[in-house]
């Protein structure tokens, strides 16, 4: 798939915007602050709904504005299609087609893209939020099923754990709830962990390909999905058993801690070179080519998953990999994924491995297209 042009209104910095985009790589350059990043941004927030870089909305509307627009035409399956959001105070609204979505789940998945920044080196060394972070955004892209599960799931846990900290200060507790909560919470629980281990299952084998080339053959990249419950080849009921047994095995800890200790919501997946731990035990170039063996596997997972190949935003990445991993990217990306790279200079990219790439400078939130 791939956008075949962008109209943003009061986006950031973008008050009035209008751009064409080519199907191959459109390299967006510019000196800093001027809103490379918010562009890269806005293509994200199409695709999800929400930023990659805050999480408060008001953010993303231009200071001197209430609302923001964002519209774009996507292509794919031979045909395009308009998609639309609006951010205000009151809240987001989502069109496919000039039709309104009354959930914005329903209008996820539409547009797909892949973000590589260079924070996403800590995918590998950062804590396991990020890496539940990543698993839970890409692979919500690709399935509504699993976007469902897991904010039923948030909604429960949330109220778990109100109830554990009310009953932490009863000298009576009335556990009847607390069982009804846990049971539901095991069972959304259940739904997610097996999905997440199905979906890692199908990117480790993309993203081991693509690190033993990079590796030249000499590392293997494997997962493991680390939980507090054993998970490895359970069914969906195995694991609603073992997450129900585990909350009862927790249940005075919670009580006295006041929030629920096992699930999902505590699990994390571990990169493995050559059987040992990356975090730990990696070069800072083994972890570089973990990560990115991870963010390009993305790539061909989505194309299997869905069909067709996602949108590439690449956030200043390319001067931030050694020549034979840029040489990699470019070549893995060449003529099948549309991509935005911004930079602040063309000097430090192998442009010769770019096939006819539309180069836009950006100044203050204007775009000019370069001959
Ligand atoms: N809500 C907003 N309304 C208006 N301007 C904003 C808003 N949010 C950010 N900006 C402006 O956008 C600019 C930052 O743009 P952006 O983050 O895209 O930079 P960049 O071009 O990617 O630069 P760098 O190379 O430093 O990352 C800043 O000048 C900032 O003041």
């Amino acid at each position: 798939m791939y956008l075949e042009n962008i109209s943003l209104h009061n986006f950031r910095n973008y008050t009035d915007l209008k751009a064409e985009f080519v199907p191959g790589v459109n390299v967006l350059l510019g000196a800093n602050a001027q809103g490379k990043t918010n562009l890269l941004e806005s293509i994200y927030v199409l695709a999800l709904t929400r930023s990659h870089r805050t999480s408060n909305d008001r953010d993303l509307i231009n200071w001197d504005a209430n609302s923001a627009q964002l519209a774009t035409r996507v292509h794919k399956n031979l045909s395009s299609m308009p998609l639309e959001l609006e951010i205000s105070s009151k809240g987001k609204r989502a069109r496919v087609n000039h039709l309104e979505q009354s959930k914005l789940s329903q209008y996820i998945g539409q547009l797909n893209v892949i973000l590589f920044a260079p924070e996403d080196l800590s995918l590998v060394k950062g804590s396991p939020a990020i890496r539940r972070r990543f698993i839970d955004m890409e692979f919500g892209q690709m399935s509504s099923r699993y976007l469902y599960n897991l904010a039923q799931y948030r909604t429960i846990l949330k109220q778990r754990n109100q109830y554990l900290k009310q009953l932490k200060f009863k000298a009576k507790q009335d556990k009847v709830f607390l069982g009804v909560l846990s049971d539901q919470l095991a069972a959304y629980g259940a739904e997610i962990i097996f999905q997440r281990r199905q979906f890692l299952k199908k990117l480790e084998k993309w993203a081991q390909q693509l690190h033993t080339q990079i590796s030249l053959g000499k590392e293997k990249l494997t997962f493991e999905y680390v939980s507090q419950i054993a998970t490895d080849g359970l069914s969906v009921e195995q694991l609603y058993d073992a997450l129900q047994k585990a909350f009862v095995s927790h249940e005075e800890r919670e009580l006295q801690q006041g929030t629920t200790l096992v699930g999902p919501q505590r699990d994390d997946v571990r990169f493995l070179v050559n059987g040992k731990n990356v975090q730990t035990f990696g070069s800072q170039g083994q972890q570089r080519t973990t990560a990115l063996s991870v963010k390009l596997a993305e790539i061909d997972l989505m194309k299997e998953e869905t069909g067709e190949y996602p949108v590439l935003l690449l956030d200043d990445v390319l001067s931030e990999l050694d020549d034979d991993r840029q040489t990699h990217l470019l070549k893995t990306i060449q003529n099948k994924v549309q991509t935005f790279l911004t930079t602040t200079s063309l000097s430090g990219i192998a442009r010769q491995l770019i096939n006819q790439p539309r180069v836009f400078t950006i100044s203050s939130g204007t775009l000019h297209e370069e001959e």
